[in-house]
C-alpha cells in the first residue's frame, strides 16, 4: 500500500490533541490524529458529570459537554482520525520523515509530530487491599461516571490529591455523607477546593489508608471500610454504600522510552520541553500534559496554549517562511464561507 504522508500526526486525542487538530487545520496542514482509546476527549472521560469552570471564557460545563465540543472544534477541518490503536514507537527516516507504529503493525508516515499523550494510557492506580478487585463490579469505583449513583448515599473517598478532593466537593452536596482518608496529614490540592472541601460536612480522616474491606453477608458489596490510622495504629470501621479510589494514574512510558529518538525526559516520563512546544527533537513537539517548561499551566488552558504553539512550531518546521503564528480567527480566510452561513442563521432566528 503506497504511503501517505501527513503534515503533522498527532498522538493522542485529548484536550490538547484536538485542540492541536483544530489549529493546524487552521494553519493548512494535513492532519492526522491517533487515540488509544475508542473516543475521543482523554481524561476527560474521566469525569463526564464534573463540572469544569476554569476554561476562559466557557460557563461552567460538564466533564461530557466539554468533550463535544472539543470534539466538534478538533474536526472542523476534516483531520483523519485513527481510534483504538496504540502508538509504540516513533523513528526518524534518513530523510527527516517520522514513522510512527502503530500496536497493529501499521506504519504513519508524517513529517512532524505533537506528542499529546497526556499521562499515558489510563490506567488507574488500584487499591492494595486483599481481595478489592472482586468488588470493582459492585461498590469500588475508580472513575465517577454518574452522579446520581451517589445520590444519599455513605461515600468514602480514598485519596487526597486533587482528584479525590474534587470529588468530595462535588459528591459533599448530594450525598448523605462523604468520608476522605488521606495517608497524609493534609489535603494536596488547589487551595480553593481544600478549603471548600475543610469548610463542608465532609470528614476527613488524615494519616489514614484503608486497611481492609468487609462485604454484606452475600459478599457482593463491601459493607464496612476498615480505616487504619497510621499514627495510633487504630481501626475504625466505617458503614459505606460505596468507595471511590483516586490513588493516580500509572503512567505508561512505554512510547516515549521504545522511541529511537533522543528525546530530553523529565522524572523518565515527561517531554522536558520549553515554552514554544519544542522537544530536543527538531521536527517533534509535545503539548498539554506530557510537557514540561517553565511556564507550564496544569490546566486544559494550559494544554491549549501549548497546542497552538506546537503548531505553529510545525508549520515553521516545514515551511520556515511560514508566519511564526495565525492570524486571529475572525480574519482567517478558511473561515470565510462558514461565518457568512452563520451570520446568515443568525440574522433568520
Ligand atoms: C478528575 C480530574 C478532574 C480535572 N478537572 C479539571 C478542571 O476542572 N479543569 C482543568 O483545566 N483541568 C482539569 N483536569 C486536568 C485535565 O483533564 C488535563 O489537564 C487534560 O485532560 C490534559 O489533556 P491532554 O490532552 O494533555 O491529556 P489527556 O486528557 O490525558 O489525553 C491524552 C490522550 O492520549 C491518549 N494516548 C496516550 N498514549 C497514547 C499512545 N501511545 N497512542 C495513542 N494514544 C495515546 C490517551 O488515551 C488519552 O486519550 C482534571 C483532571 C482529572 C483527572
Amino acid at each position: 500500500m503506497a504511503r501517505e504522508l501527513y503534515d503533522v500526526t498527532i498522538i493522542g486525542g485529548g484536550p490538547a490533541g484536538l485542540y492541536a487538530s483544530f489549529y493546524s487545520g487552521l494553519r493548512g496542514m494535513k492532519t492526522k490524529i491517533i487515540e488509544y482509546q475508542n473516543t475521543l476527549g482523554g481524561k476527560v472521560n474521566v469525569y463526564p458529570e464534573k463540572m469544569i469552570w476554569d476554561v476562559g471564557g466557557q460557563p461552567p460545563i460538564t466533564g461530557e459537554k466539554f468533550i463535544h465540543q472539543l470534539i466538534e472544534q478538533g474536526l472542523t477541518f476534516n483531520p483523519t482520525v485513527v481510534h483504538g490503536e496504540k502508538i509504540m514507537t516513533i523513528k526518524q527516516t534518513d530523510d527527516d520523515l517520522f514513522i510512527l507504529n502503530d500496536s497493529s503493525g501499521v506504519e504513519h508516515f508524517s513529517k512532524t509530530v505533537i506528542v499529546a499523550v497526556g499521562s499515558g494510557i489510563l490506567k488507574p492506580q488500584k487499591l492494595k487491599v486483599k481481595d478489592a478487585d472482586r468488588y470493582e463490579v459492585s461498590n469500588l469505583n475508580y472513575t465517577v461516571q454518574s452522579l446520581e449513583r451517589f445520590q444519599n448515599k455513605t461515600v468514602m473517598i480514598s485519596g487526597g490529591g486533587n482528584s479525590a478532593i474534587d470529588w468530595a466537593n462535588e459528591l459533599e452536596p448530594i450525598a448523605k455523607k462523604v468520608f476522605v482518608t488521606c495517608r497524609k496529614d493534609h489535603l494536596s490540592g488547589h487551595e480553593a477546593q481544600v478549603d471548600q472541601l475543610m469548610n463542608s460536612n465532609a470528614t476527613c480522616l488524615f494519616n489514614s489508608c484503608i486497611a481492609n474491606l468487609v462485604p454484606c453477608p452475600d459478599r457482593q458489596m463491601i459493607e464496612y471500610v476498615e480505616v487504619l490510622n497510621q499514627n495510633t495504629n487504630e481501626v475504625e470501621q466505617v458503614a459505606v454504600d460505596e468507595v471511590i479510589v483516586n490513588h493516580g494514574y500509572e503512567m505508561d512510558a512505554e512510547l516515549l522510552q521504545n522511541s529511537e529518538l533522543n528525546l530530553d525526559m523529565v522524572d523518565d516520563y515527561f517531554l522536558d520541553g520549553n515554552a514554544m512546544s519544542e522537544t530536543s527533537v527538531p521536527g517533534v513537539y509535545a503539548a498539554g500534559d506530557i510537557l514540561k517548561h517553565d511556564g507550564k499551566l496544569n490546566l486544559i488552558a494550559g494544554a491549549f496554549q501549548d497546542a497552538a504553539n506546537a503548531v505553529n512550531q510545525a508549520k515553521q518546521f516545514i515551511s520556515p517562511d511560514a508566519n511564526g503564528q495565525a492570524m486571529v480567527s475572525s480574519h482567517n480566510d478558511v473561515f470565510n464561507e462558514r461565518n457568512a452561513k452563520i451570520k446568515q442563521q443568525m440574522l433568520q432566528t
